[in-house]
């Protein structure tokens, strides 16, 4: 393959897995939203029943599923523990703010 078409040949390829790439990040951001408009619901219910915030056991639980998960998905199981980890501690300052407020 001339140089040339080899550089066409790249750039085509890079560009088709950027297409997928940004349908891919499009999802993950649709789901988040999603799943954050579940846990303000979950937020407002806990605040009127004086529950905590945080439900530690309820997470201790869904950190084992989310590593089976990953595992058998080929991916790394510590990424997808810290990544749960990263999410539910935002959610949990929702929790502490709507207590609050
Ligand atoms: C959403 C909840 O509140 C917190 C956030 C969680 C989450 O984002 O998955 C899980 C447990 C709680 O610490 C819940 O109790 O279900």
């Amino acid at each position: 393959m001339s140089d040339s078409a080899n550089d066409e040949f790249v750039s085509a390829e890079l560009g088709r897995l950027r297409d997928s790439i940004d349908n891919i990040d499009a999802a993950v951001i649709h789901m988040l939203a999603e799943r954050f408009k579940c846990t303000q619901q979950v937020g407002h219910l806990k605040a009127a029943h004086k529950l905590p915030p945080a439900d530690p056991a309820r997470e201790a639980r869904q950190i084992t599923r989310l590593r089976e998960l990953a595992e058998n998905a080929k991916l790394d199981p510590a990424f997808a523990e810290k990544f749960l980890n990263f999410i539910i501690a935002e959610v949990i300052r929702h929790h502490e703010t709507i207590a609050r407020a």
